[in-house]
């Protein structure tokens, strides 16, 4: 394909912002827009002098590095391997259009039209990569098959657009079930997405893995495009959060002790880390080739510092024994092995490059180097020495040494864009083999920690911080309830995201914290709520840099550090005061949720205002006034009317479904056994008392959630929806809720009551026709609206309107009849035990903790994890639908129907031409 040429399914994102991943449609920006983007001519002298003198590609390869990074990108995509019919979907590309490519001679105006490829080196043949050109497209009634087929496929999400070398780091990372696994830099998700399936990998339905994945990205907005694309697998061990990595919270506090004693703060260590980090992008060229007009040098070395620290504390969070990826998309040395050779050398040995050439043989890449050069706008330099004294924006850790030269550096994998044909990418893989060096936020040593735990001094700067603590997040919680009641939105009152950028920790945070805080507390008296807000912040700050300093043996400073944060948050709680004092007679009964000290539990049960929701939860009852309800424990969820709940208020709350009465409906209707979880594990978005949607939690997930009393951790997402309120006018149903199709594997197993089973030929019926018509039910009459009807079907066959008629008008579960299931290979309908019950009660920490000592003791395999998993994927075919008094009708997205329809009808056919043929 010519330059200039387009490929088909175009578009795409640049990497750390722009458009999400799992994107198939054409470039809807303007034409004009388009053709300005498209304008280029290609080439970059300063590009093509760094890179040559970074000698990154071998002998006599540059001109094919050039040409390749001129071509546009071929399209790739994966079969997500959580999905239901992945092995369908596979099998029906390859022989029903792939096959017809024949020896690559098809040609479109003389041009030869190259074959579909399947990615080598990813697991079960999931992956494939398309070169058609839109002219092609256009002319080839077979592309034109391919194209509508991959693009259902990917509206009913069964397959993902990547990259190909954006496969790549999930699988050097060997997740299994039992792992705790924190993606750092997560948005928009696809190698999140990655990382769950492998989690997932081999579930059955009605079970959870022991581990879980939290997910994290500094960008609010990202993290919700994060959870829309991961919504496919379905998963109720995903976990995400939004924080800058270098400073995700390291630990957490636990509530108090029962019998009265303070717990020990809870280290959050993972076992996997995935740390794919922001970077200039230089690799991704071939699909935005704006970069080759743009590219400078200064991308690479501005964003060496905060890599650095990203990869500093995902090293510190990782498990004695745990395994983390640092990834980018750049080929810049500087970005790439400075990075983890700063690492490697600040770990002084307790992190190490793991040697993967055997792993994915059939993967190329190339070594990475031992040396490369920095350069600022001038000139290139070999040494630190070289530059210091002239160059104030480039740093030590940037430079090779000849201590680092001495690292196995060549463990690290450069992906260059004319081995594959893919963009060009960066991995290394590490293991952390021992604690890290104090230094570098390792475990004090023995004796500085003895000597911390028995001075009086230390234990009171102890106190004094985390009082300091507390108040800073309760007053950041009520400036930004105000801010939140102000109409400023999720983002106004950001505490975390406005902190500012502490760099080291001990003596340093604890100086510069406090005239960081002093200059926003100048600034602040615009407004009552700049006022409070900024003062907030300061107070945050300062409480940070107190538990710091106090954390580095550092007395005096986290003394001086927690007295100021204690003034700011007093401050804070003044210029907030009015806001309280304001929103307090609205709340019937007056009295604040969990209140400033008494933590975010303990609701009072009083009728309040309800607000809107991010994901629409409190739409339909906007501007009444909705009932909140009584619970254990709550999250988030202040603002907007509601009251003030900590440090995130403004955030959508996450709390239990404690409602005796919701609960014991839904038992009754579904006939679920009571040692199925509901009890612990059903969480809700809203504080209503009929709440819209009800999601389940992996256990894992919850403890995480219940060990964070202090609520650090900011949590935008989590839970599998596994309920949803449904209620048809003129119609009485017994139970509210219906259930949600992405959770019916998860409970499906459960249920005992309102399942019916339908023979494949009617269960095809009523996936195509969506809904069939009861006896008596008037066919062909009009819908509600006057509108008519149109032709359906009606249900007539006797022994299914037999088994019917005994369940309740409401929600029902209609499944492929076992006898069928079993003749055309589907999973039998599944029905769960009460050892499965206990697994999933059980599947937490302890479960996680058991199953990885199992692990560990048996032999490791430091091969790619298989990926294909998720709850979906052996999950027998059935569809949540209605039953109305005229009709049965199915509750699922019409592009998910056309997969089942489709995997129905082909083994149908097969059936038939097996019959035919005997
Ligand atoms: C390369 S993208 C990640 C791509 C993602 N891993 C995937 O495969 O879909 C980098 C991401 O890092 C986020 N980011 C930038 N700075 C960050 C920081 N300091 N902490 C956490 N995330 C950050 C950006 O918002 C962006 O989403």
């Amino acid at each position: 394909m010519g330059r200039g040429q387009k490929r088909s399914w175009g578009g795409g994102g640049g990497r750390g912002g722009g458009r999400g991943a799992n994107e198939w449609k054409q470039d809807k920006r303007p034409k004009a827009q388009q053709e300005y983007l498209g304008r280029n001519d290609m080439s970059n002298a300063a590009f093509e002098e760094y890179y040559l003198a970074q000698n990154i590609v071998p002998e006599g390869e540059w001109g094919a590095f050039l040409a390749a990074l001129k071509r546009p990108l071929p399209v790739t995509f994966r079969i997500n391997g959580s999905g239901r019919f992945a092995d369908h979907l596979r099998d029906r590309l390859t022989s029903d259009f792939f096959a017809q490519f024949g020896d690559g001679n098809l040609r479109v105006d003389d041009e030869p039209v190259v074959p579909p490829r399947s990615l080598p080196w990813y697991p079960n043949g999931y992956a494939w990569q398309l070169e058609f050109s839109r002219n092609q497209l256009r002319k080839l009634p077979l592309l034109e098959d391919i194209h509508k087929f991959v693009v259902a496929a990917n509206d009913a999400g069964s397959i993902s657009r990547q990259e190909a070398v954006s496969m790549v780091p999930p699988l050097f990372l060997d997740v299994q079930p039992h792992h705790r696994v924190l993606d750092m830099c997560a948005a928009p998700g696809s190698k999140t997405f990655q990382l769950l399936e492998a989690l997932h990998a081999g579930s059955r339905p009605g079970q959870t893995p022991p581990g879980f994945v939290m997910a994290n990205d500094a960008d609010f907005m990202r993290c919700n495009l994060l959870t829309h694309q991961t919504k496919r697998v379905c998963s109720p061990c995903l976990l995400v959060v939004n924080h800058d990595a270098s400073r995700l919270p390291a630990s957490l506090l636990p509530p108090p002790l029962p019998e009265g004693g303070k717990p020990p703060r809870l280290e959050v260590r993972f076992d996997r880390i995935l740390a794919d980090v922001p970077c200039s992008g230089d690799g991704t060229m071939r699909k935005s080739p704006d970069i080759w007009r743009r590219w400078n040098l200064s991308g690479g070395n501005s964003l060496h510092p905060i890599q650095l620290r990203i990869a500093l504390h995902g090293a510190k969070m990782l498990e004695v024994g745990g395994r983390m990826v640092y990834s980018t998309c750049t080929f810049n040395p500087v970005e790439d092995e400075a990075v983890v050779a700063e690492l490697l050398v600040r770990c002084k040995g307790a992190v190490e490059l793991v040697d993967v050439a055997d792993c994915l043989p059939d993967l190329r890449r190339m070594p990475g180097k031992h040396a490369w050069k920095v350069k600022d706008r001038y000139r290139f330099y070999d040494t630190w020495d070289e530059a210091k004294d002239i160059c104030y924006k480039l740093e030590e850790s940037m430079f090779s040494t000849p201590e680092k030269a001495q690292l196995p550096l060549e463990r690290c994998m450069r992906f260059l864009p004319h081995h594959g044909d893919t963009g060009g990418f960066f991995v290394a893989v590490l293991r952390k083999v021992a604690e890290l060096p104090h230094e570098v936020g390792g475990p004090k040593p023995a004796a500085a920690a003895a000597a911390a735990a028995n001075g009086a001094e230390a234990e009171a700067a102890d106190e004094a911080a985390e009082e300091a603590v507390d108040e800073a997040a309760a007053a950041a919680g009520d400036a930004a309830a105000a801010g939140a009641e102000d109409g400023e939105g999720a983002e106004g009152g950001d505490a975390d995201a406005a902190q500012p950028d502490a760099e080291g920790e001990g003596a340093e945070a604890a100086g510069s914290a406090v005239p960081a805080a002093t200059a926003q507390e100048q600034e602040a008296e615009a407004t009552p709520l700049d006022a409070a807000r900024s003062a907030a912040e300061a107070a945050l700050a300062a409480a940070e840099a107190a538990v710091a300093a106090y954390e580095a043996g550092n007395c005096d400073g986290a003394s001086r550090a927690a007295a100021h944060a204690d003034a700011c948050a007093r401050r804070a709680a003044t210029a907030a005061a009015p806001k309280r004092q304001q929103r307090e007679p609205r709340q019937q009964g007056g009295q604040q949720q969990g209140g400033r000290k008494g933590g975010k539990g303990g609701a009072d049960g009083a009728a309040r205002p309800e607000g809107g929701e991010a994901e629409g939860e409190g739409d339909e009852e906007a501007g009444t006034t909705a009932q909140l309800v009584n619970v254990s424990w709550v999250r988030g969820g202040g603002g907007r009317g509601r009251p003030a709940g900590g440090k995130f208020a403004y955030l959508d709350p996450v709390a239990p479904l404690e409602d005796e009465e919701t609960l014991s409906t839904l038992f009754e209707y579904y006939g679920m056994p009571q040692d199925f979880p509901l009890r612990s594990q059903l969480i809700m978005r809203s504080l209503d008392k009929t709440p819209k949607r009800l999601y389940f939690v992996a256990r894992s997930v919850r403890e995480l959630l219940l060990a964070d009393s202090k609520e650090v951790l900011k949590v935008t997402s989590t839970g599998l929806k596994v309920f949803e309120r449904q209620v048809i006018r003129e119609q009485v149903n017994e139970c509210a809720y219906r259930l949600a199709q992405e959770g019916l594997p998860l409970v499906l197993p459960y249920i005992t009551k309102q399942r019916l089973e339908l023979p494949a030929p009617l269960l095809l019926e009523l996936l195509n026709h969506r809904n069939l018509i009861l006896p008596g039910g008037g066919e062909g009459d009009t819908t509600e609206k006057g509108a008519p009807k149109g032709v359906k079907p009606v249900l007539s066959d006797p022994a299914v309107l037999a088994a019917l008629e005994p369940l309740k008008l409401g929600c029902v579960v209609c499944e492929l009849a076992a006898a069928d299931a079993r003749a055309l290979g589907f999973a039998a309908p599944a029905h769960a035990t009460a050892s499965d019950a206990r697994a999933l009660a059980e599947s937490g920490a302890a479960a996680a903790a058991a199953a990885a000592a199992a692990a560990a003791a048996a032999p490791s395999g430091d091969g790619a994890a298989e990926v294909t998993g998720g709850l979906a994927a052996n999950a027998p075919l059935a569809v949540v639908a209605w039953k109305g008094k005229a009709s049965l009708a199915i509750m699922v997205e019409k592009a998910e129907c056309l997969q089942m329809i489709d995997k129905l009808s082909s083994e149908l056919q097969k059936q038939k031409e097996i019959m035919a043929s005997s």
